[in-house]
C-alpha cells in the first residue's frame, strides 16, 4: 500500500524538468454512460491495495493521496466480512455493527464519518444526510437503493453506489424454492410435523409442471428467474413498464390486468417507487386466478398487505410467500408483531403463507460478492474520486495517478449543473498544465475531474483555496477532505457544493 509518506516523498522530490512531461489523456474505456451497466472494473487486490492493471498486463504503483487512517468508515446491518477487510486493508478507521440504527442515533454517528456502508433497513432521509457533515459517500451493500434521499445525497455532493445484480441469483432460487414450497403446502406440513401432528394430504397440492409462472418487473431477477422456471416446465408471462426481449419461451404481457388473470403463481421483482407502491390492491388481487398464489420478495410497499389477508381467508388466494414488509425489524432477535405492523398477528395467523426476514439475497455467495463489489467502488471513490456505477451522479473516470507522476494532483469539483460554473473552474484550473479532465451532469448536479501536473504544495493550496472562493457565487464550496494530510501535502483536492 502506498501511503501519505510515499505521496511526501514524492512532492518533496523537485523531480528533473523530463520527469515532467507526464503521460496525458489516455482513457480507460470503461462505459461513462450514466444509464450503462457497470460490468466491474480492471482491479486487482495485491497485498493490500488496490491496483489497476494495464492492458499490457504490467500495473503501476498507485499514488494514494492522503492519510488513509483519517478516512473514518461505519458500516451497518453485518456486512460482510469480504467488504470489511477490503476498506481496512486501506487503513481506513472502520467501525462495523450488526444491525441498523434508529434516525436520532444514526445522526449522532454520521456525523463524524467519511463513509457509510448500509443495506436495506437504514434510512438515509434527507435529515440524516443534512447532518452528515462530513460524509462523502454511500455504499448500499444491496441491489435497492429505495432506502437513501438519493437526489438530496447528490445535492450535498454525496456519491451512493449499490451492487445492482450480485444477489439476483439468490433471490430467484428463493422463489423457485418457495413456488414448490406453496404449491405443496411444505411450510403447514412442517410446522404440523415440529408439533408431534402426522397429516398426510394431496388436496390442493400440486405439481408445478405446466403452471403459468407470472413476473411482474422483469429485469435481473424477474429474467433470471424466467429461465429457471422454464427449466421447471412451468410457462412464463411477464409485466414490465419497458418493453424487454423475452428469455426462453416467455411472453411480454400488455397490462398488469392481463398478466394477473392467467397466472397460477405471480411473483414481484419492481424496486420501491411511488408507482409500484400499493400495485396489488383489492382490486388487482381480485383479477388474479381463483386458487393462485402470490409471492413478494421486491419491497413491503408494493403489496396491501390487509387486502392480501382478506383474499386469502376468502380462499381466493391459495398461499402466498412474503420476504418483505413495510416496516421491518432493526435487528435480528427483534420481534415482528402487531406494534410494528398492525396486521402482522393476521398475517401470521394465515395458513399455507410463507414469511421469511428479508433474505432473498442472504447467501455467502451473494453476501461475499456485495462485500467486495460495494467496498472496491468505495475504495475508487475515496482514493480517486471515481463514480464509476454510482446511482445518483454522472459516471466519471480518469486513469489513475500514479508513482511515476508524483508531483501531479486530481481536482474534483461536484457542483450545481447550471451555466457558468465551469467558466469560474477553468480560469482557476487554466493558469496550470492540466493535462486530463472530464465533466459530466446528471440532471441537477455535474460532476469535474482534473488532473494537473507540475504542481508543488505552495500552487496545491491555492488551487484549493481559489476554488472554494467560487462558493462566493452562489454555490459554496466545502470540504478539503485530502487537503490538509498529515504532512500538508495534499495530492486530492475535492471541493462540493452544498444547496
Ligand atoms: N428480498 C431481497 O432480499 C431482495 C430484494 N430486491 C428487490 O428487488 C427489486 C428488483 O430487483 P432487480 O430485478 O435487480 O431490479 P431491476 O432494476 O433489474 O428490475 C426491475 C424491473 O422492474 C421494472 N419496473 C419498474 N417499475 C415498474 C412498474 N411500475 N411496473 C412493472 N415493472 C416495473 C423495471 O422496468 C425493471 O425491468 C429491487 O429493486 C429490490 O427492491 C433485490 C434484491 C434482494
Ligand atoms: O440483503 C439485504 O440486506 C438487502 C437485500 C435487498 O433487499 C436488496 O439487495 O435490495
Amino acid at each position: 500500500m502506498s501511503s501519505a509518506l510515499d505521496v511526501t516523498e514524492a512532492l518533496d522530490i523537485e523531480p528533473p524538468t523530463t520527469e515532467l512531461a507526464r503521460r496525458v489523456s489516455s482513457s480507460l474505456g470503461l462505459s461513462t454512460s450514466p444509464t450503462g451497466t457497470f460490468h466491474g472494473p480492471p482491479w486487482t487486490k495485491t497485498g493490500t491495495s488496490l491496483t489497476r492493471t494495464t492492458t499490457g498486463g504490467a500495473s503501476h504503483k498507485q499514488l494514494k493521496p492522503f492519510a488513509a487512517e483519517e478516512i473514518k468508515i461505519l458500516l451497518l446491518e453485518n456486512v460482510n466480512t469480504t467488504g470489511q477487510d477490503i476498506l481496512r486493508s486501506q487503513g481506513y478507521q472502520v467501525t462495523a455493527l450488526k444491525s441498523s440504527l434508529p434516525e436520532d442515533e444514526l445522526i449522532e454517528k454520521i456525523r463524524d464519518v467519511s463513509v457509510i456502508g448500509i443495506r436495506s433497513k437504514t434510512k438515509l432521509t434527507a435529515r440524516v444526510l443534512r447532518e452528515a457533515k462530513n460524509l462523502i459517500v454511500v455504499g448500499c451493500f444491496c441491489i435497492g437503493t429505495n432506502q437513501v434521499d438519493t437526489k438530496v445525497a447528490a445535492e450535498r455532493g454525496i456519491a451512493v453506489f449499490n451492487s445492482p445484480f450480485s444477489n439476483s441469483r439468490s433471490v430467484a432460487e428463493l422463489i423457485i424454492g418457495e413456488i414448490i414450497s406453496l404449491a405443496r403446502q411444505l411450510g403447514d406440513r412442517s410446522n404440523e410435523m415440529h408439533k408431534g401432528t402426522w397429516n398426510k394430504v394431496s388436496n390442493g397440492c400440486w405439481e408445478i409442471r405446466g403452471k403459468t409462472l407470472g413476473i411482474i418487473g422483469y429485469g435481473h431477477i424477474g429474467s433470471q428467474l424466467s429461465v429457471l422456471a422454464e427449466a421447471f416446465g412451468m410457462s412464463v408471462i411477464f409485466y414490465d413498464v419497458v418493453n424487454l426481449m423475452a428469455l426462453g419461451t416467455a411472453k411480454q404481457k400488455p397490462t398488469l390486468e392481463a398478466m394477473l388473470g392467467t397466472a397460477d403463481f405471480v411473483t414481484c421483482h419492481v424496486p420501491e417507487l411511488p408507482e409500484t407502491k400499493n400495485m396489488l390492491g383489492r382490486k388487482e388481487l381480485g383479477y388474479m386466478k381463483d386458487g393462485s398464489y402470490l409471492i413478494n420478495a421486491s419491497r413491503g410497499s408494493v403489496i396491501d398487505i390487509p387486502a392480501l389477508i382478506d383474499a386469502m381467508r376468502s380462499g381466493k388466494i391459495a398461499g402466498a410467500a412474503l420476504d418483505v414488509y413495510p416496516a421491518e425489524p432493526a435487528g435480528n432477535g427483534d420481534y415482528f408483531t402487531n406494534e410494528l405492523n398492525p396486521w402482522a398477528e393476521d398475517l401470521r395467523s394465515l395458513k399455507n403463507i410463507i414469511l421469511t426476514p428479508h433474505i432473498g439475497g442472504s447467501t455467502e455467495e451473494a453476501q461475499s460478492a456485495i462485500g467486495i463489489e460495494v467496498s472496491e467502488a468505495l475504495v475508487r471513490y475515496v482514493n480517486e474520486g471515481i463514480t464509476l456505477g454510482a446511482v445518483n451522479m454522472p459516471e466519471v473516470n480518469l486513469r489513475s495517478l500514479t508513482m511515476d507522476e508524483p508531483n501531479h494532483v486530481r481536482v474534483i469539483y461536484i457542483h450545481r449543473n447550471i451555466p457558468g460554473v465551469l467558466r469560474g473552474v477553468n480560469a482557476i484550473l487554466g493558469d496550470h498544465n492540466v493535462d486530463k479532465q472530464m465533466t459530466d451532469s446528471r440532471g441537477d448536479v455535474a460532476y469535474l475531474m482534473a488532473d494537473i501536473s507540475d504542481v508543488n504544495v505552495t500552487v496545491i493550496k491555492d488551487i484549493y483555496q481559489r476554488l472554494e472562493s467560487l462558493g462566493g457565487k452562489g454555490f459554496s464550496t466545502t470540504l478539503a477532505l485530502d487537503a490538509q494530510s498529515a504532512n500538508e501535502v495534499p495530492a486530492r483536492i475535492m471541493t462540493r457544493v452544498l444547496y
